[in-house]
This record gives structure tokens, C-alpha cells and sequence, in this order.
């Protein structure tokens, strides 16, 4: 059984449809890169395989034993985030919360596993800094670190270069493909940038008018049929 499964799923807010009949699979390991327009119910679709809206229909189905909070999400950043007046440790440690419950404090482990995170996203040194004093691409490390606290299995990655610049943008990207070769680490990311993000991809979803899904190799195929795309991959 794959690691996770959506079949026939519809997604939306208050009975309201933005996205129907969605299906695909993802093994453990894989990369699956999700595109589409503004609006097509990219996030929406992220937000409900995390269990924080329920499906209109359809179902979601987990293996290998993956729990839903078991699965790290790094949102779309929003202005209010990135003014956030917390320590970059304390915001990586926070990542350790949905396996802490109601316990008001971190446990060895847990502060170990943060800094273990902070470690591999090359932001240990800056620890003890204040979160919104930092450049956008430090930011996204750190809330990558963050939702690194909150799985070994699975990322769930929402436009994660967005509004960064060239070289913190490839250096994300590197992160997030050195997580998936070295770790293991099965991700879904969402992104605009179609060409740089299906680079490191294993697998693409498109979801608009038209749902696609498919490995990277029969996206290619398919846009290359359907002819007027200018990616470059
Ligand atoms: N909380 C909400 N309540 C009602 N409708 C919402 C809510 N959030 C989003 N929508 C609507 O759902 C639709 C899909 O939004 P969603 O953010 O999932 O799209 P997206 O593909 O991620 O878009 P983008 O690429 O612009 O981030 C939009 O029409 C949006 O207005």
C-alpha cells in the first residue's frame, strides 16, 4: 500500500467545491511536485491531507504507518509570520508540539532533535536570534527545520521559495532534494516556478481544468504533447 492515497477526492470550504475528483498515490521516498494556476485548489488540497479541513468526498488513505501527525507542513509564509518576535530555536523546537500534547515543556529528545534539525538546515548558528530579524531564505530554513521536528517521514511543502531570491532559492531547493535522497524523506511540494521545482521531482500532479498525474517522465511527455508550454526542465 502506498504511503499515501487520495482517490476521487473533492476538496473546498463550507460544502463549496474548488477541486474535484482528485486521485494519485505517493510511495514512501518519492517527490511529488504539485502545479497549477492561482486559485486551482493547490493549498486547499495540502490542508486536507493534513487533516486541518475534512474532504467533500472521496478518501484519504495512509501506509507504512504514517499518522497524519506524523507528516511536517511548512505553510505559505504570510507578512505576519515573518515579523513573528520569537527565537529561531524556540520556533524550530515548537515544530516537536503535535507529539507533545498538553506537556508545557521540550524533552532531551526533543531539543535534540531540534537541534539536529537546525544542524542539517545550516541555521545553528543562529540559534539564538531573533526569527524576524532574519533574511527570507533564513526564515524558510527555519520553518523547514520546524517541520522537520514533526517527522523523519513525510514534508508537505507550500510554495517554499516564494519571494526568495536566486541563490536562497537554489539553496532551498537543495535542502529540500537532500532531504529526500539522503533521508529519505517522501515530499509534496507546491510550487509556481514549474520548471526549477520538476528538476528534483519524482512524480507531478497538475490540478486545474484538467487533473494530471503522473511520473516526471510522462508530465514531460504530456506537456510536450499538449504543445505552447515554455518550461524548461
Ligand atoms: N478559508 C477559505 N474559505 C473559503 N474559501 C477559501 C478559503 N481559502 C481559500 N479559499 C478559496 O479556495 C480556492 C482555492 O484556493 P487555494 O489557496 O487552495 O488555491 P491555490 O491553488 O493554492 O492558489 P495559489 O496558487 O494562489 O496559492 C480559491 O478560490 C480561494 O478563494
Amino acid at each position: 500500500m502506498p504511503q499515501l492515497t487520495c482517490e476521487n477526492l473533492t476538496v473546498g470550504y463550507d460544502g463549496k467545491k474548488v477541486r474535484e475528483d482528485v486521485s494519485f498515490a505517493v510511495e514512501r521516498g518519492d517527490y511529488l511536485c504539485i502545479v497549477g494556476e492561482n486559485g486551482s485548489g493547490k493549498t486547499t488540497l495540502m490542508k486536507t491531507i493534513l487533516g486541518l479541513q475534512s474532504p467533500i468526498s472521496g478518501k484519504i488513505l495512509m501506509g507504512e504507518g504514517l499518522k497524519p501527525t506524523e507528516i511536517g507542513y511548512l505553510p505559505q509564509q504570510t507578512e505576519v509570520q515573518k515579523d513573528f518576535p520569537a527565537s529561531v530555536r524556540e520556533i524550530v523546537r515548537s515544530g516537536c508540539q503535535s507529539r507533545c500534547g498538553l506537556r508545557p515543556f521540550y524533552t532531551r529528545t526533543e531539543k535534540q532533535m531540534a537541534q539536529e534539525a537546525m544542524c542539517k538546515m545550516r541555521i545553528d548558528d543562529l540559534a539564538g536570534r531573533c526569527y524576524r530579524e532574519l533574511s527570507g531564505g533564513q526564515q524558510q530554513r527555519v520553518l523547514l527545520a520546524r517541520a522537520l521536528c514533526a517527522t523523519q517521514k513525510m514534508l508537505l511543502l507550500d510554495e517554499p521559495v516564494s519571494g526568495l531570491d536566486p541563490a536562497a532559492t537554489a539553496e532551498m531547493y537543495r535542502l529540500i532534494e537532500q532531504l529526500n535522497r539522503e533521508d529519505g524523506i517522501t515530499i509534496l511540494m507546491i510550487s509556481h516556478d514549474v520548471g526549477a521545482a520538476v528538476k528534483a521531482a519524482s512524480h507531478v500532479l497538475h490540478i486545474g481544468e484538467t487533473t494530471f498525474f503522473g511520473t516526471k517522465a510522462q508530465y514531460l511527455h504530456h506537456i510536450a504533447q499538449e504543445g505552447g508550454d515554455n518550461t524548461h526542465v
